[in-house]
């Protein structure tokens, strides 16, 4: 896993916004497709431009999705995350902060495409903002890992389009496991989904990182 970070283009905040500016549109363009109502022939003809567009972005392709060049103080420089990616058009994008006592937070909504059970938010969605959250938590320990484990408690539907609060923090490490939880909670601030973790630091990743 380290070899491969190394490896990444590494992108200034020059060459990082127009890049974000491309996915946010792409986004739009996301939901736009999700609840469009135009008819057979428009969605024809407009299929047919996204198609050249397509082909215009992979006139440059890269091996592997950038990193983002930060301050220093955050986790999320992999650009192209599904939960956090600025880059990615398919991350909501969730904008992850840690506090000073390790406590991993963010505010963010929902739109009509990570709809599961109609007008609430697909459960797998859940699991994947909170698999990330508590993934930092447990960074926020030292070296972090991979999920080895995640459980999550549905406590009831989790609503699209307003917002939501998620937060997360380690509870102890064992050798090389970490544990964490964290939960997401509506605009009320009631607990919609309760997760509890554990992350293990490859044996490889540790020789790598002395
Ligand atoms: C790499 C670090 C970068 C971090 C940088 C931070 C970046 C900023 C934050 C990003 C946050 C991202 C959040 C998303 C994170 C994903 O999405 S990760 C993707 C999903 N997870 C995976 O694909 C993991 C696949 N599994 C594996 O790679 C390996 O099985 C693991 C989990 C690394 C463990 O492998 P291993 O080191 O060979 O484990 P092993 O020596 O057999 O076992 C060690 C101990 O753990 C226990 N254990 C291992 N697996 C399990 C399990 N599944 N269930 C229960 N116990 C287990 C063993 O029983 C053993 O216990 P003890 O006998 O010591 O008591």
């Amino acid at each position: 896993m380290s070899g491969a970070m190394t490896e990444r283009h590494m992108l200034g905040e020059d060459e990082a916004a127009p890049l974000a500016g491309l996915a946010a549109r792409v986004r739009a363009l996301t939901e736009a497709a999700v609840l469009t109502g135009v008819g057979a022939d428009e969605a024809r003809a407009v299929a047919d431009e996204i198609a050249a567009l397509t082909e215009r972005l992979r006139a440059v392709r890269r091996d592997a999705p950038p990193f983002l060049v930060t301050d220093g103080h955050r986790m999320d420089r992999q650009g192209g995350n599904p939960v956090t990616g600025v880059l990615n058009p398919i991350a909501p994008p969730v904008d992850l902060d840690v506090t000073a006592d390790g406590i991993v937070r963010a505010e963010f909504t929902l739109s009509d495409v990570y709809e599961g059970p109609p007008s609430y938010v697909h459960g797998g969605m859940s699991a994947m903002v909170l698999d990330q959250a508590l993934g930092m938590a447990a960074a926020q320990t030292g070296v972090g890992g991979m999920t080895a484990t995640l459980e999550l408690r549905y406590r009831r539907p989790t609503p699209l389009g307003v917002p939501l609060t998620v937060e997360a923090k380690a509870s102890r490490v064992e050798g090389r496991k970490i544990y964490a939880s964290g939960t997401i909670a509506g605009p009320d601030g009631r607990v919609t989904v309760e997760a509890t973790a554990m992350f293990v630091t490859p044996q490889h990743f540790l020789v790598h990182e002395r």
